[in-house]
């Protein structure tokens, strides 16, 4: 087996950059001081989020390529949660001399492949070698085309709360997982490959969005940052958060306080005309928090400091 350790540093850039396609918006991609990535006007949406070994995956759990579209997925989806579209991904990986090529191959190939499903591409990073956990960084560039970005604080009383996205199968995955069990492939499969409908961001525009935001954390847990930032209540009727079956007996709960689906929610007018891949399961009323029939729910989303 041919290790990182065997390459060197310059050996492994050059084996991973060169699996990497350039979108339209790059102007020079890896291999000098920076890239250049086009912003036509002028403004960059900018994000970043950290993907630690054991804590956010654990290669007997998930392979590189599901790794990979992970690390790509969520903070490609911060970048259309800003209702941007994104343009580029840096990738900091940090690995152990003793990682086999094909691993480090593999999670470019998810990076890349994911990359190009949201029109990004990555075009550079920085590569240390680590004692013995892989630690994946990860920042995204968007472009808002001119337009104001979709924030967190827009949302008024009388608005609209809806979602677009599978939400609950992450964590549904998560614990089968964790209890050794793959099946239901398709909650398995959902945990370790997240797959955020990058069409939501623009979808949110046209209908007129006041707010939007992507689940990382937990649906309740992440409407209540929309919630305090904006300074509204918000109302979710039990009834009309869908359920799936296959989420299984706790299904409700994987729903309103699983994270990493990376679905994306949102605050509209109340007369705004929703396509029919979103759900409408609540309301904007004044207040603070958020109530789901009229009462806080008992259990709260991911914290990394409190798990
Ligand atoms: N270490 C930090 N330094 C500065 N700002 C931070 C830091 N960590 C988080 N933030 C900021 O706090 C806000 C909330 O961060 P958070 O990571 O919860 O959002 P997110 O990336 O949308 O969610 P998630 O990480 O769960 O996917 C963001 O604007 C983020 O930039
Ligand atoms: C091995 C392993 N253990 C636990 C979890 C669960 N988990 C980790 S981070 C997170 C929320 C989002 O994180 P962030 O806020 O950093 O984006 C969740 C639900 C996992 N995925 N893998
Ligand atoms: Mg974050
Ligand atoms: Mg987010
Ligand atoms: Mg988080």
């Amino acid at each position: 087996m041919s290790t990182i350790g065997g390459l060197g540093e310059f050996g492994l850039i050059s084996r991973l950059t060169r699996r990497l396609p350039q979108g339209p918006a790059v102007e020079l991609g890896p291999g000098d001081d920076a890239a250049v990535v086009a912003a036509p006007d002028g403004r960059t949406v900018a994000t970043t989020d950290l993907l630690v070994e054991g804590r956010h995956f654990r290669r007997d759990w998930s392979g590189p390529y599901d790794i990979g579209i992970k690390a790509a997925a969520q903070n490609l989806a911060d970048v259309v949660a800003m209702g941007a579209a994104p343009t580029a991904l840096l990738i900091g990986l940090a690995i152990p001399v003793d990682t086999a090529v094909e691993w480090a191959e593999r999670l470019y190939d998810g990076l890349a492949d994911e990359c190009t499903r949201a029109g990004a591409s990555v075009v550079g990073g920085d590569v240390v070698g680590a004692s013995e956990e892989i630690t994946i960084a990860v920042t995204a560039l968007g472009d808002l085309g001119g337009r104001p970005p979709l924030t967190r604080s827009g949302a008024r009383p009388g608005d609209l709360v809806a979602v677009r996205g599978r939400i609950g199968y992450s964590a549904a995955g998560l614990e089968l997982l964790a209890s050794g069990r793959d099946e239901p492939a398709e909650l398995v499969e959902a945990h370790r490959r997240p797959q955020p409908p990058y069409e939501a961001g623009e979808e949110a525009r046209a209908a007129g969005a006041t707010a939007l935001m992507d689940v990382s954390d937990g649906l309740l847990q992440d409407l209540g940052h929309i919630a305090s930032a904006s300074g509204v209540r918000i109302d979710i009727t039990r009834s009309d958060v869908p359920v799936p079956g296959l989420l299984g007996s706790a299904g409700l709960d994987h729903v309103l306080t699983g994270g990493e689906d990376h679905a994306f929610a949102a605050t509209f007018p109340e007369d705004a005309v929703l396509p029919p891949s979103w759900t409408v399961l609540g309301r904007v009323a004044e207040g603070h928090g958020v109530l789901v029939d009229g009462r806080p729910y008992e259990r709260g989303g991911w914290d990394h400091f409190r798990a």
